[in-house]
């Protein structure tokens, strides 16, 4: 039997991500219509023999995890439970600490996912790689290609090219080490608890020394990678599983909008019914496009490629959307025009209004490119991204907002362009 652990972080992280993030935890936030976590979900539910799918964060528990939960417990019918950590434990605390859950009903081995990347997840690819390698008790990095300048954003493996053994791993180096890095999606069989154990007990005693009171607080605080991977790399206990498909980060807003791309391309293999199609009546849909039944569109209205439309969303005549997120409870009045931006929940745009943003997707012309999760600003000055409207933002008629982020629950009167409207 198999488990999975998914690592959902908590209100400290996905600061790269507000101010969406203020409104909903970053790992519910809908990407191709569905919370991002879901896709993982879906992946895990569907390898044989998955009994249990854990999510472990430092979130404190409320409604709309727990609704989430519920729903995905009755689609997916596999057990999904939310453990919570008392404080950040880091990527391999927060296993380590609830091991005791993670092993019980002894798994054979089990999965761990970092919420925050979007993937093909292939999750039973890693388990025949991993039967079919090394030592039966080794584990599984999932790994890809980066170009060389990109993966110093990352875990770079080096590996042995014959074997696939991990010989060398060092967490977002300063200088090239390799293009292999790290995807933030392992196989581990319960042995890697002995690992973690053993860093925990010389963390713990090296602590204590320093730090009597706090030292065993601070000792359960473990790195996956730079504590873990780097430790093991070598030891003939570590492999990397490269896969080909489609995988990015989901760090800033604009990356939800890359990946909504990639898991909508995606649906015409795993959920054709979630894709829009031109019927009559309907809306002129141009390539994939997600819209939620519940949405109320004109037939003037086009929209696509890559948008994704929320719940109880109302898009009146004449309406253009392009490479775009709009939220549930969202209104785009008749003729206004929204091209790379997020529409935050319950926002208007009003009549001819045009919210529009910069792209920020990977150089198309590198194959191993990957999507800069940008910083805010450079040099000082905003990096020309896609436009964010936060929750409850009104634009009125005739109004452009360009390359801009709005604060939740402003009215801007006039047009900007370049600016964080607080
Ligand atoms: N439960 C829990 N989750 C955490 C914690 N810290 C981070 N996470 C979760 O673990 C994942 C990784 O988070 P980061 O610590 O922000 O690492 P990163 O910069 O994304 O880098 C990691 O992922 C890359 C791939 O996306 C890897 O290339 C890299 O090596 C590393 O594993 C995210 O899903 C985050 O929510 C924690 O204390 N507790």
């Amino acid at each position: 039997m198999l488990k999975a652990v998914i690592l959902i972080g908590g209100p400290q992280k996905g600061t790269r991500f507000r101010p969406l993030s203020f409104e909903v935890p970053k790992p519910l936030f809908p990407v191709a219509g569905v919370p991002m976590l879901q896709h993982h979900i879906e992946a895990c539910a569907k390898v044989p023999n998955m009994k249990e799918i854990l999510l472990i964060g430092f979130y404190q528990p409320n409604e709309e995890l727990t609704r989430f939960l519920t729903n995905a417990q009755q689609e997916f019918k596999v057990s999904i439970r939310y453990l919570q950590e008392y404080a950040a434990l880091g990527t391999g605390g927060g296993i380590y600490h609830f091991r005791d859950q993670i092993v019980s009903g002894s798994p054979e081995a089990f999965f761990v996912l970092n919420a925050d990347v979007c993937s093909a997840f292939p999750l039973s690819e890693m388990l025949s790689f991993q039967k079919e390698h090394g030592e039966p008790n080794s584990f599984v990095i999932l790994g890809t290609t980066a170009n060389r300048k990109q993966s110093l954003n990352y875990g770079c493996i080096v590996e042995n090219e014959k074997t696939n053994e991990v010989l060398h791993y060092v967490e977002k180096p300063s200088t090239f080490v390799s293009d292999i890095i790290n995807c933030g999606i392992y196989l581990f069989k319960p042995d890697i608890f002995q690992h973690i154990g053993a860093f925990f007990q010389k963390n713990q005693q090296d602590m204590l020394l320093e730090e009597p009171t706090n030292g065993w607080h601070r000792a359960e605080a473990i790195r996956l990678e730079q504590d873990i991977f780097t430790a093991l790399a070598g030891q003939g206990k570590l492999y990397v599983y490269k896969t080909l498909s489609f995988w990015s980060q989901i760090k800033s807003a604009g990356s939800a909008i890359y990946a909504s791309r990639l898991y909508l391309n995606q649906y015409h293999t795993t959920h054709p019914e979630r894709l829009a199609s031109n019927k009559d009546g309907g809306p002129k849909i141009r390539g994939n496009v997600y819209i939620h039944p519940t949405a109320n569109i004109d037939p003037t209205a086009m929209l696509g490629p890559n948008v994704s439309i929320g719940t109880g969303v109302t898009i009146g005549a004449g309406v253009r959307v392009r490479e775009s997120i709009i939220l549930h409870g969202v209104t785009l009045q008749d003729h206004c025009c929204v091209l790379n931006s997020i529409v935050g929940w319950d926002s208007t745009v009003g009549k001819w209004a045009r919210v529009e943003g910069t792209p920020s997707d990977p150089n198309p012309n590198d194959p191993f490119a990957k999507i800069d999760s940008e910083t805010l600003f450079r040099d000082g000055e905003l990096t020309p991204s896609i436009t964010i409207l936060g929750c409850n933002v009104t634009i009125p008629s005739e109004v452009i907002i360009l390359n801009s982020i709005v604060l939740p629950h402003k009215d801007p009167n006039r047009s900007f362009k370049n600016q964080i409207i607080l």
